[in-house]
């Protein structure tokens, strides 16, 4: 049994999570939580998270109050970058597990996270679902065997509702696609407006689209000469996100100190 507390219930993928977890029988949801101030602190956070059906467990508006008595193994977080950040302290202060799903952090931010890690096991991944991080990797190799002849570019497709831009998992897939063809991050180009001239060899272009309830796409074009290869992931619900992050809320439950990412919850070893 691994003892749940999940924030921001209110949310997409917090009441996501509340009602897969709730159909898990080894996940145990003993804490729940909504924004500080939130008039739904102290409803039913089954009811909060529009289950249909209570859990008997009340919803509060702070992690510490949620945590207390709880007993909790593990804190699964999908909220905003400065409510992770404080979840993550409170955490680390109370010596519980945590699942970090939250995307958009400053360098100083992931620096803060990258402290707290040193107190507890934490994951950190923007994006949980096994498909997309079997991409990242296939990304990585395909980088590597076409070589430096191939314009690579990066797309991704978000639902209006998204804050931060590029998303968490462009971002990331331009991080490994950098790694494996030696770029640094002043290759990267965000935007073209204008007179850009002739396309620089080295650069890796990273886009975003915005618009109605997509879900989350992503793909990496590698142009070539006279072919091109398209590497897609089309997210079509949330649920293979939250099934993620539940498998690694599993996983990190007593684990070493130490900040952890999706790779080694699904144990797929070596360089991306
Ligand atoms: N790693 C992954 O696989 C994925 C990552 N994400 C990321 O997860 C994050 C959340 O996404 P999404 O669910 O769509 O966003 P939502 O805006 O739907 O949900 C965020 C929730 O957090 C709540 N919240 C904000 N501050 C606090 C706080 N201090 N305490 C408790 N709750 C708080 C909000 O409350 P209120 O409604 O009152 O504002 C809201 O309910 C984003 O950063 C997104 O990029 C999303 C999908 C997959
Ligand atoms: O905000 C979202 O919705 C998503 N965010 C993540 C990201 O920024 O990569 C993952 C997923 O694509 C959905």
């Amino acid at each position: 049994m691994t003892r749940t507390v999940i924030t921001g219930i209110t949310g997409r993928m917090g009441s996501t999570l509340v009602r897969l977890a709730k159909a898990a029988s080894d996940l145990p949801v003993v804490g729940a939580t909504v924004r500080p101030g939130s008039p739904l602190s102290g409803q039913d956070a089954g009811l909060v998270a529009r289950l249909g059906t209570p859990l008997d467990v009340l919803a509060q508006d702070d992690l510490g109050r949620a945590l207390d008595g709880a007993k909790a193994d593990v804190v699964v977080d999908f909220t905003g970058p400065e409510a992770t950040l404080q979840h993550a302290r409170i955490c680390a202060e109370r010596g519980v597990a945590l699942v970090v799903g939250t995307t958009g952090f400053t360098p100083e931010g992931r620096a803060q996270l990258e402290a707290h890690a040193k107190r507890i096991p934490i994951v950190a991944a923007p994006n949980m679902s096994v498909g997309v991080n079997l991409v990242i990797r296939m990304a990585a190799e395909l980088a590597r065997v076409l070589g430096p002849s191939f314009d690579v570019e990066v797309l991704e497709a978000h639902h209006r509702m998204k804050k931060d831009a590029p998303s968490g998992t462009a971002l990331k897939l331009a991080e490994v696609l950098m790694e494996a063809l030696g770029r640094t991050k002043d290759d990267l180009t965000f935007a073209r407006e204008g007179q850009t001239g002739a396309r620089p060899p080295g650069e890796i272009g990273v886009q975003a689209l915005r618009g109605g309830d997509v879900v989350g796409e992503h793909t990496v074009y590698f142009f070539g000469e006279g072919e091109r290869i398209e590497l897609t992931h089309r997210a079509t619900n949330r649920d293979q996100f939250a099934q993620g992050a539940l498998r690694a809320a599993r996983w990190v439950a007593g684990r070493a100190p130490g900040l952890y990412d999706m790779a080694d919850v699904l144990g797929l070893q070596g360089k991306t």
